[in-house]
C-alpha cells in the first residue's frame, strides 16, 4: 500500500505541473476484497478530471498490480477537492462569506475581459465550486446582457444589503442591476465608483450559496490600470488576478502594466489568458494565429507568470455571450468550454498554491 501511495504521490498534477507530494495533496489508499481503493484530494475544483485521474493512477500502478503482493488486484480511484480560504486580513463583513476573490483584469478595453470573466466563473462552477460573479466594470456593466438578467433588480434586505441575483448557477451582482436606461451619464463616473463600493461592502454573498459560503468570487474589473483599479485591488483583498489580453503587441504592453499594478499591491498574478488568439476558418477549419503567435507565452515567462490558456476568435463565443447564454453554460461539453475549464482549474490551482506558500515558515539563510 505504501508503494501505491508513493507512486501516486509522484504523479504530476496537470494544472500546476507539480507532483502531488510537493503540492501536499491528500492521498489515501486502502484495500478491500481484492480491490485497491485510492482517494486524492486537490485544493481546486476538478470535477471534470475524475476519469482522467482514475486512468492516470491505474496506468501508474499497473506494474504494482501485475506482480508482488497486489498481483491480480483491481483498482478504484476517487478524486475530491477542498477549496481553502485565502487569509487576507480585515475584510468587510459581507465579504467574509467568500473564501477567495479572483479579479479578472485587462490593461485595455475590448480584449474580451468580461466574456472571459463570465465563462471562467461558469467553468469554476462546472468543476464543482460555489461561485459568485461581481461585475465591477463601471464603464460598461455587461453581465446582465451576458447572463440574460437584464432588467432584474436585486432584493434589498434590512434596508441596506443587496441580495445577489442567481443566474445560471452563479450568484451575481452588477452595477447594471442598479442603473437604468436613462441613468444620467454623469452618474456613471464618480458616483458609479461610490455605488461599486457599496456593492462590494453591502452584498450578502453567502445568502444563496449552499453552505452559506462561496468558494470563489470572480470580479470583472474595470478595464485599465488607473486609480480605480488600484484602489479596488486593495480594498477587496484579492486572492489573485487573471490578466486577459489579445496577442497584439500593443495589448501585451498594456497587459504588462496590469501585471505590474497587481505586483505593486502584492496580489499574486495567477496567469495570463490570451483571448482571440487563433482564428478558425469557417470554411475549412484551418486555424491560424491572425495576430501573431507566442506573445502571451513570452510575456508570461518574462514577467515570472504563466499562460493559463488561449481562446480562439470564434463567432460562437461572441454570439453566445451577447445573447445571454455564455459558451460554458450553453455548450458545457464543447471544445471551447474545455479550454475555459482548463483555465479555471489552472487559475484556482494557483490560488491554492499561493495559500499554501503563506502557511510556510520563512527560512532564514546565513
Ligand atoms: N474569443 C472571442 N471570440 C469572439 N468574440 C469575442 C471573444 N471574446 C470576446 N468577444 C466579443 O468581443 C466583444 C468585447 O468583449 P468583452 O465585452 O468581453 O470585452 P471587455 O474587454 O470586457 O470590454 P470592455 O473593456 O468594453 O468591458 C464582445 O462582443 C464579445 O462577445
Amino acid at each position: 500500500m505504501e508503494r501505491v501511495a508513493e507512486v501516486i504521490g509522484a504523479l504530476e498534477d496537470p494544472a500546476t505541473g507539480l507532483p502531488l507530494d510537493q503540492l501536499e495533496a491528500d492521498i489515501e489508499v486502502g484495500f478491500d476484497a481484492g480491490t485497491v481503493y485510492t482517494g486524492v484530494t486537490l485544493g481546486y475544483p476538478c470535477a471534470s478530471q475524475q476519469g482522467a485521474w482514475a486512468q492516470r493512477i491505474r496506468t501508474a500502478c499497473e506494474p504494482l498490480l501485475a506482480e508482488g503482493p497486489l498481483a491480480g488486484s483491481d483498482i478504484r480511484s476517487d478524486l475530491f477537492f477542498e477549496v481553502g480560504r485565502t487569509e487576507v486580513g480585515e475584510v468587510p463583513e459581507s465579504l467574509r462569506a467568500v473564501k477567495n476573490i479572483i479579479a479578472v483584469a485587462s490593461g485595455k478595453g475590448g480584449v474580451g475581459k468580461s466574456t472571459t470573466a463570465v465563462n471562467l466563473a461558469l467553468a469554476l462552477a462546472a468543476e464543482g465550486a460555489s461561485v459568485g460573479l461581481l461585475d465591477a466594470d463601471i464603464y460598461g456593466p455587461s453581465l446582465p446582457t451576458m447572463l440574460g438578467t437584464h432588467g432584474l433588480r436585486p432584493e434589498v434586505k434590512d434596508g441596506k444589503f443587496f441580495v445577489p441575483i442567481p443566474a445560471q448557477g452563479l450568484q451575481t451582482m452588477s452595477l447594471g442591476y442598479l442603473l437604468t436606461e436613462d441613468t444620467p451619464a454623469v452618474w456613471r463616473g464618480p458616483m458609479a465608483s461610490g455605488a461599486l463600493n457599496q456593492m462590494l461592502t453591502q452584498t450578502l454573498w453567502g445568502v444563496g450559496a449552499e453552505d452559506g459560503e462561496l468558494d470563489y468570487l470572480v470580479v470583472d474589473m474595470p478595464p485599465g490600470t488607473g486609480d480605480i483599479q488600484l484602489t479596488l485591488s486593495q480594498k477587496v483583498a484579492l486572492a489573485g488576478a487573471v490578466i486577459v489580453t489579445t496577442p497584439q503587441d500593443l495589448a501585451l504592453v498594456d497587459a504588462i502594466k496590469g501585471v505590474e499594478m497587481f505586483r505593486k499591491v502584492s496580489v499574486p498574478v495567477l496567469g495570463i489568458v490570451e483571448n482571440m488568439a487563433l482564428h478558425t476558418c469557417s470554411n475549412c477549419g484551418h486555424r491560424e494565429p491572425v495576430f501573431g503567435s507566442g506573445g502571451g507565452e513570452r510575456m508570461a515567462a518574462e514577467y515570472g507568470t504563466r499562460l493559463l490558456g488561449q481562446l480562439p476568435l470564434a463567432m460562437s463565443i461572441r454570439e453566445q455571450a451577447d445573447s445571454g447564454k455564455p459558451t460554458v453554460a450553453v455548450a458545457p461539453e464543447g471544445e471551447v468550454s474545455a479550454l475555459y475549464k482548463e483555465i479555471a482549474r489552472k487559475a484556482a490551482a494557483q490560488v491554492w498554491l499561493a495559500g499554501e506558500d503563506e502557511g510556510m515558515p520563512e527560512i532564514e539563510m546565513g
